[in-house]
C-alpha cells in the first residue's frame, strides 16, 4: 500500500517564484538560474512513492535538495508547486488546524542534531511529543519507557541527556520520535554526526527495532554506503535538486544511471550489498512429490525447464533435474545386484540416479513408488533387460 506520493514537486525558493519556471524548461542549472532572478531551485519535478513499512533513502550531496524534500513532505514549508499525498491526503491543500492533526498522526522526526532539551531527563526527554498532546503523566511516561526499552535504554530514565554519549544521545532522539507512534518516521542525517562505530550500531538499531514496528521511513544521507545498508528504495538527487535514480540498492549498484550515479557506486565493494536472491535460481516450476517420473519428464521437457521444484502438501522438499529423472528412465528395468542378499530380493527394481552418484540412491519401482534408498558402494551390477 502506498502511503506517501509526491507528484511534481518543485520548491523554489525567493519571491515570485514562476518567473524561475521558464529558465527551468530552458534547462539552465540553479546558479544561472539564481543570477538571472534572483531564486533558488530548491527541488525540479520530483516525483516518488513510498510504500507502508518500507525504509526510503533519500541520498545525495550537499546542497542537493534532501532536507528541502523531507521539510515539504511534513510541510514545514511550504511547497511552489505539485502535491504531496499522505495516506491518500494532500497536505498542500490543508488548513493549519489539518496540518497539525495529520502531523501529530503521521510524523516522528529525527534530526542530525539530535534536538534534545539538556537539561530535562531522558525519560521527560523522550514524552515530549506527548505531552505536547496533552497526554496524562503516568500514560505519557508508560509509553516513553516503553521506546526507551525499545532503543535499548533502559535504566537511564533518569539521567541527564548531557551525561550521554552521542549514540545514546541519538537513542533519546529516536524513542523521542517513537514514542508517539507515529505511521511515518522522517529521519534527517540522524547518524551522520556519530563517528563511525556507533554509526554502524545505530543503523544495526534501527534495522532491529524497523523489524519490529514496520514503520515507514524516510532517511535521509549523504552516505551510500548507508543506503545501501538500510533502503529498501534509494532515490539519488543530483546537485540542482532532480531526482537521478530511484531503485532498490541491488538495481542501482548493477545499474547506476548515469555518471554521476556511478561516481558513487564505485566506491562500494558490490559483493558486500548483493544477496544471493539475485543469483539463485527462482522456483519457476514445481512438480508434486507424487507425480510419476513419465510425466514429470514429459512436463520439465514441454517447458523446457532443466528442474523443478518438488512440493509435499504445499511445502518445499525438493528439487528434481530432468536430466536425473531421464536417467532413471533409462535404468528403469535394470537389476541391480547388490552386495547383500537381501537387497538382491528387493532391487529388481528401477535405479533412478546416474550410476556415478555418490550418495544413495532412491530405488522406485516401475510404476515410480519410492522402494528405499540403496548405497552405491553396495551395489556389484546393474544388469540392463
Ligand atoms: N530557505 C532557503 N532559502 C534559499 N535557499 C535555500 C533555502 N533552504 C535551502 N536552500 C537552498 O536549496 C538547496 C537545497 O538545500 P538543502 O538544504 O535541501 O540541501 P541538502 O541536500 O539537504 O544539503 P545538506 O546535505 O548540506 O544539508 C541549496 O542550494 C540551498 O542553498
Amino acid at each position: 500500500m502506498t502511503l506517501i506520493e509526491v507528484n511534481n514537486l518543485y520548491k523554489i525558493f525567493g519571491k515570485k517564484p514562476e518567473k524561475a519556471y521558464p529558465l527551468i524548461e530552458e534547462g539552465l542549472n540553479r546558479t544561472e538560474i539564481k543570477e538571472r532572478v534572483g531564486n533558488v531551485v530548491g527541488l525540479r519535478n520530483i516525483n516518488f512513492e513510498v510504500k507502508a513499512g518500507e525504509i526510503f533513502v533519500v541520498m545525495g550531496l550537499s546542497g542537493s535538495g534532501k532536507s528541502t524534500l523531507l521539510r515539504c513532505i511534513n510541510r514545514l514549508i511550504p511547497t511552489t508547486s505539485g502535491r504531496i499525498l499522505i495516506d491518500g491526503t494532500n497536505i498542500c491543500d490543508l488548513s493549519k488546524k489539518e496540518l497539525r492533526d495529520i502531523r501529530t498522526k503521521y510524523f516522528g522526526m529525527v534530526f542530525q542534531k539530535f534536538g534534545l532539551l539538556p537539561n530535562r531527563t531522558v525519560l521527560d526527554n523522550v514524552a515530549l511529543g506527548l505531552e505536547v498532546q496533552k497526554m496524562p503523566q503516568n500514560e505519557r511516561y508508560e509509553k516513553s519507557e516503553k521506546a526507551i526499552e525499545l532503543v535499548g535504554l533502559s535504566g537511564w530514565e533518569q539521567s541527564k541527556i548531557t551525561e550521554l554519549s552521542g549514540g545514546m544521545q541519538q537513542r533519546v532522539g529516536i524513542a523521542r520520535a517513537l514514542s508517539i507512534d507515529p505511521k511515518i518516521l522522517l529521519m534527517d542525517e540522524p547518524f551522520s554526526a556519530l563517528d563511525p562505530i556507533i554509526r554502524v550500531e545505530m543503523q544495526e538499531l534501527l534495522l532491529k527495532i524497523q523489524k519490529r514496528m514496520k514503520k515507514t521511513i524516510i532517511f535521509i544521507t549523504h552516505d551510500l554506503n548507508e543506503a545501501i545498508k538500510l533502503g529498501d528504495k534509494i532515490m539519488i538527487l543530483n546537485e540542482q535538486g532532480e531526482l537521478v535514480q530511484m531503485g532498490t540498492p541491488e538495481k542501482i549498484l548493477l545499474e547506476p544511471a548515469n555518471d554521476f550515479v556511478e561516481s558513487f557506486v564505485k566506491e562500494v565493494d558490490k559483493t558486500t550489498v548483493i544477496r544471493v536472491e539475485m543469483l539463485m535460481k527462482k522456483p519457476k516450476m514445481t512438480i508434486t512429490i507424487d507425480t510419476d517420473i513419465s510425466s514429470a519428464i514429459q512436463t520439465l521437457e514441454k517447458l523446457e525447464m532443466d528442474y523443478a521444484y518438488v512440493l509435499d502438501g504445499g511445502k518445499y522438499v525438493g528439487i528434481v533435474e530432468t536430466e536425473q529423472l531421464k536417467a532413471c528412465k533409462s535404468v528403469a528395468g535394470c537389476i541391480i545386484k547388490t552386495k547383500t542378499v537381501e537387497d538382491i530380493k528387493t532391487i529388481n527394481q528401477v535405479l533412478p540416479v546416474f550410476i556415478t552418484s555418490e550418495h544413495p540412491v532412491p530405488v522406485v519401482d516401475i510404476d515410480g513408488l519410492f522402494m528405499g534408498y540403496v548405497d552405491l558402494k553396495d551395489v556389484v551390477e546393474v544388469i540392463k533387460d
